[in-house]
């Protein structure tokens, strides 16, 4: 599953030739990295509300799709650094099975 990752961001890559006004990832580029920090920002706030309402009895697709538009965003973000999935998730299995207090333990101090 995590190929649609890969697959997403190759798309993401070919759309920096894009015209704004033929893309949504265009245009997002075009306007900026600003603008894409504000839209994870967004989508983030939105995944929250939507599983505050999830655990309050609401539709849990609500919050799978909100998720999915914060990850898509993300990936948006990093693929403006010229940055693609593989280095997150070799870091996600980097850190697979070690206990989430060690790992933090053993960052360099700088990061939180
Ligand atoms: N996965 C996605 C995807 N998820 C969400 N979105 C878009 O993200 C936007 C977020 O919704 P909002 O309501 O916040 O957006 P908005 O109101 O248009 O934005 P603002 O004007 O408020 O900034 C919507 O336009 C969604 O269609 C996506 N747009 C594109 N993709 C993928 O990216 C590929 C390239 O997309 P294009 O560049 O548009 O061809 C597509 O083939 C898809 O695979």
């Amino acid at each position: 599953m995590s190929d649609v990752l890969t697959r997403l961001h190759q798309v993401l890559d070919a759309r920096k030739d894009a015209e704004p006004s033929s893309s949504y990832v265009a245009s997002l580029y075009h306007k900026g990295l600003n603008k894409i920090l504000e839209k994870v920002g967004e989508e983030a706030v939105e995944a929250i509300l939507a599983a505050r309402d999830t655990e309050a009895g609401g539709d849990p697709q609500a919050l799978i799709n909100e998720t999915a538009d914060l990850w898509f965003h993300t990936l948006v973000m990093l693929a403006k650094l010229n940055i693609g999935p593989e280095p997150v998730l070799a870091e996600l299995e980097r850190r697979f099975g070690l206990s989430g207090h060690d790992e933090k333990a053993a960052r360099p101090s700088q990061d939180t």
